[in-house]
């Protein structure tokens, strides 16, 4: 296998289009904890891959990913490339490994990248299950996709003309900072009040260093989380995977049902 990560994604692309029989790809979504759903509802997938069979990619380590990339003709006419297998900057695999798939999205073609998550909130008023536009990140990992003297600009990572599309499917829809921690422990509750006071409103394990690797292939980037659950210390109660699981799970339908609005605006 290539060592080369651009060289590893075009083959990983080369794969996607020989079995889903789909050249070009319009849009890549990666769906995290809680949007699992939202797959079956984007439109109809004409092809199923399993991610373990396509070069760079390896069977999910997260309960609740599928393992799947899927090949979806929405009702626009766009062709979605559904990535239900996320690597987590936590497992250890390198941070090549955690952009792997959006930058083999790019080399299908993708010109939208459209990142989800499950994560803590930092506002009380967004109980567990509500979706937050991600307005801008905190790269709290010490590290990046990219490597040597690759000098990218992130102003409006987040696009703002797709929030503002989202906005058009969900006007009640809010926004926030999105702080990637490394995990795989949750923050201790003096961590979210540092996040806080430097300007976080979420807090997760994933999606800050997808999206500069996202912008750094051209692509324009959407980024929506689903609070799971009220970060260390904004609630008296302790944090638990379980609730957390839960949580994702009964915001599902609603949730999915939005995604597959926004993807076919
Ligand atoms: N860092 C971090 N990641 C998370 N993922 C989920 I779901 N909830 C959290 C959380 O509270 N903190």
């Amino acid at each position: 296998m290539t060592s080369d990560p651009f060289d590893l994604a075009r083959d990983a692309a080369d794969h996607i289009a020989r079995a889903t029989g789909i050249d070009r790809h319009d849009t890549a979504l990666v769906l995290g904890s809680g949007w699992g759903e939202a797959a079956e509802l984007i439109g109809e997938t004409t092809a199923t891959l399993d991610a373990a069979d396509i070069p760079g990619f390896t069977a999910p380590a997260v309960v609740g990913h599928t393992g799947t990339i899927r090949s979806v003709l929405t009702p626009n006419g766009k062709r979605a490339l559904v990535l239900g297998a996320r690597t987590h900057f936590y497992e250890g695999r390198g941070v090549r490994a955690v952009v792997h798939g959006v930058r083999t999205a790019a080399a299908a073609g993708a010109t939208t990248m459209i990142l989800t998550n499950g994560c803590g909130g930092l506002q009380e008023h967004w109980q567990p299950g509500t979706p937050v536009l991600i307005s801008d990140h905190i790269n709290l990992t010490a590290s990046s996709p990219l490597e040597g003297a690759t000098f990218v600009d992130l102003t409006d990572l987040y696009s703002s003309r797709l929030r503002a599309l989202a906005r058009q499917v969900d006007p009640t829809l809010d926004e926030g900072v999105y702080a990637q921690f490394t995990g795989p422990h949750y923050e201790t509750p003096a961590e979210v009040q540092y996040a806080k006071r430097i300007g976080a409103d979420l807090v997760g394990m994933s999606t800050a260093l997808e999206a500069i690797a996202a912008r750094h292939a051209g692509m324009e980037v959407f980024g929506i989380s689903l609070v799971t659950n009220l970060a260390a210390g904004i609630s008296p109660v302790p944090l638990s995977h379980t609730e957390v699981l839960e949580a994702g799970q009964a915001a599902g339908p609603r949730i999915s049902r939005l995604l597959a609005d926004i993807v076919a605006t």
